[in-house]
């Protein structure tokens, strides 16, 4: 998200956080270093309790909460963005097609089977497929799209404000005893019974470098499962994510660390291997971050590790997503010869 926001000149950005926030407060500001000079910004903002001793209701309430960014910056247009979003964007052009519309919100949008429609909200488009005539949460059985029954556009999250607009719908949020101060629950439904709402859909958009297979390619990732896929969709042999796009880069941290290093016996496959990493095992269809170690005589097939797993002779761990610093502990040789499939004390996917 903050790559397509800095990559589209969008940058003036705060990030609101909420519980144990700690570990992104300190990526924020150790990676996303802007030049002050010119007054960019990317800041973590944690809750505050400025109007009372309450912390976030929901979405909306965040930004209420925060609207004195806003009085302070005095921007024409706010984008408001999810943050747990695998996806290439150019959020210009959606920000072209809001202020040509005249519309109070413009949302982004992408066509869904109808069958995924209680995760999302969905939008019914307007006869000139620009205006939203409707505006649903999650809604069990909605209809299908006039040209397309058994699909439905789903809202990515991402909205973009006429400041005026988002200022008036919070405030009018606010006073709403039984709203839920949701942005997709409660704003948007209640802009789009104003009539002030507009639909972008993202499969117009196009940014530098990407492929056929990756334009339009958006994963929530707010699962665990989700968040998984996205991870095996970037080392299928024709990834569905092309993290290579020199020209629209995705940007991270990334530490001072050696390359990574295979030693006899040691291979990898289908994989994505970070600096750091020793490989010393096997390795198949994995994503592995930064500094994992893989021991002889160990096995790792369709996982994701994070920075500095170390996984002991012997073990074997299939279909997991183990957290930083996790340790898999090497198999004393007599267990290994008796059951043949040591454990792994976190693999989510495999128990
Ligand atoms: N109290 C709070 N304080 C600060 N930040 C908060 C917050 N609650 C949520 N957020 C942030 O707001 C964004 C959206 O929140 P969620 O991921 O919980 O919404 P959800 O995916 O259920 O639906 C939403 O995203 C899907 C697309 O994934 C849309 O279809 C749907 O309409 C929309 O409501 C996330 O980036 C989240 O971190």
């Amino acid at each position: 998200m903050l790559s397509n926001l800095v990559n589209g000149d969008i940058l003036r950005i705060c990030v609101l956080t909420q519980y144990k926030s700690h570990s992104l407060d300190r990526h924020i500001t150790t990676t996303w270093r802007m030049s002050s000079l010119l007054g960019n910004y990317v800041t973590p903002v944690p809750a505050q309790q400025r109007l009372g001793p309450h912390w976030y209701l929901g979405s909306a309430d965040a930004i209420l909460q925060s609207l004195n960014l806003i009085y302070d910056e005095r921007p024409e247009y706010v984008a408001v963005f999810g943050a747990d979003h695998v996806y290439r964007m150019d959020p210009r052009q959606m920000l072209a097609q809001h202020i040509d519309s005249g519309a109070g919100v413009t949302v982004a949008g992408m066509r869904v089977p109808r069958s995924e429609s209680a995760s999302f909200g969905v939008v019914t488009p307007g006869s000139d497929g620009r205006s939203v005539a409707g505006f649903l949460e999650k809604p069990a059985d909605p209809p299908g799209l006039a040209d397309d029954p058994e699909r439905v556009f789903a809202s990515m999250g991402n909205y973009v404000f006429t400041t005026k607009a988002l200022i008036e719908a919070l405030h009018r949020d606010a006073e709403d005893e039984n709203s839920v101060h949701d942005m997709g629950g409660s704003i948007l439904p209640q802009l789009t019974e104003r009539g002030e709402a507009a639909l972008y859909d993202f499969s117009t958009n196009h940014v530098p470098g990407e492929t056929s297979r990756d334009q339009g390619y958006w994963r929530d990732v707010g699962t665990l499962d989700a968040y998984y896929d996205a991870h095996m969709d970037l080392i299928a042999e024709r990834p569905a994510f092309n993290l290579y796009n020199r020209q629209w880069p995705i940007y991270t941290h990334s530490g001072q660390l050696s390359p990574a290093r295979f030693n006899a016996g040691g291979m990898a496959s289908e994989s994505i291997i970070s600096a750091g990493c020793l490989i010393r095992g096997q390795v198949t269809r994995s994503v592995l971050s930064p500094g994992v170690v893989v021991d002889p005589g160990a096995v790792v097939q369709g996982s994701v590790l994070h920075d500095n797993v170390h996984i002991g002779r012997g073990a074997v761990v299939r279909g997991a997503v183990l957290d930083k610093n996790v340790e898999v502990p090497r198999v004393p040789p007599s267990a290994s010869t008796r059951s043949g499939t040591p454990s792994c004390t976190r693999c989510p996917r495999t128990g």
